[in-house]
């Protein structure tokens, strides 16, 4: 049985979004972690989160993409977000109250009005500030609803959310091998760093529009180097199997001074894209008629 290494410890998001993909389940304690143990071959999967609807890119996961050997992502899931506060048995005063930063900042008005005056504490996951909160180190704990299933905990309040609709999307890495296929209802990320000149960005997205490729996820991170250089996660809707996208991958490459491909792998909503690929296949056929001398 294949394993996933998640972003743990037991309890999190991740492990929930993890438990999809029916594998055996590795927890560690950070995102790094996770994907190292793929780059070291310790487990075949990594699951980590990768963007939230109210909090938007998870910093780790974009920073460890790029550092050390490639990973590339075979699948996404995206999960329904919704809080539970926990303390412990007992708890009549909440001073203290952790969480991983991007669950703290999804409660952060719940957290004003039903416990104004607390200390919010960043921990290194939700489930982290649970175990935390076992061990007396803070008062109450933000964490997934199933948390409260591992950890000697009660629940304060559940159903904490200061914006409806919450979710978050994770992918699954492993090394680079063969790709998944092709489904038409597919996403492709690959993150790229440019030369810095007047409109290098606006280039790479003219190439993706002129091919009618959707522009689904545009980050950017720092390249820890100089001051303001930038690297750019683009996420875009279809296959690299497909000429339309091959080819504008082929672009980015000659616009970029470093490019990374990141995956193609059906998307979670399996939207079908409108790809046009009947259209690119019919004027390669033409090129190619046109260059053997059979057209004009
Ligand atoms: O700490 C967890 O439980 C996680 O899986 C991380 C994470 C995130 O990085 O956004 C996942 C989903 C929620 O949005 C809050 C935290």
């Amino acid at each position: 049985m294949p394993r996933i290494a998640y972003f743990g410890p037991q309890g999190t998001f991740t492990e929930q979004a993890a438990l999809r993909f029916g594998a055996e389940l590795v927890p560690v304690d950070t995102i790094q972690l996770a994907i190292a143990s793929v780059r070291k071959g310790e487990t075949e999967f990594a699951c980590v989160p990768i963007e939230n609807s109210v909090e938007g890119a998870v910093p780790a996961t974009l920073d460890a993409l790029v550092r050390d050997e490639p990973v590339v992502a075979v699948a996404e899931t995206v999960l329904d977000v919704r809080f539970s506060v926990l303390v412990r048995p007992g708890t009549t005063e909440i001073k203290t109250i952790a969480s991983h930063p991007h669950a703290l900042a999804q409660v952060r008005e719940w957290i004003a009005d039903s416990l104004p005056g607390v200390t919010s504490i960043a921990t290194s996951s939700t489930a982290a500030a649970a175990a935390a909160v076992e061990r007396g180190e803070f008062d109450a704990a933000v964490t997934a609803p199933v948390a409260v299933h591992h950890y000697k905990l009660d629940e304060y309040a559940t159903d904490v959310l200061d914006v409806a609709d919450a979710r978050t999307r994770f992918l699954l890495l492993r090394r680079p091998g063969s790709l998944p296929e092709p489904t038409g209802a597919d996403r492709t990320s690959v993150v790229v760093t440019t030369p810095n000149r007047v409109g290098v960005l606006s280039e790479l997205l003219t190439e993706l529009a002129l091919r009618g490729i959707n522009l689904t996820g545009l980050e950017s991170r720092p390249t820890k180097g100089k001051l303001g250089e930038y690297r750019f996660y683009i996420d875009v809707e279809g296959h690299i199997a497909e000429p339309r996208i091959g080819d504008a991958l082929a672009a980015l490459h000659r616009h970029s001074r470093e490019i990374r491909f990141l995956g193609s792998f059906p998307k979670a909503d399996h939207e079908p894209v409108e790809a046009r690929n009947d259209e690119f296949a019919a004027a390669a056929t033409w090129v190619d008629a046109v260059r053997k001398g059979e057209r004009g």
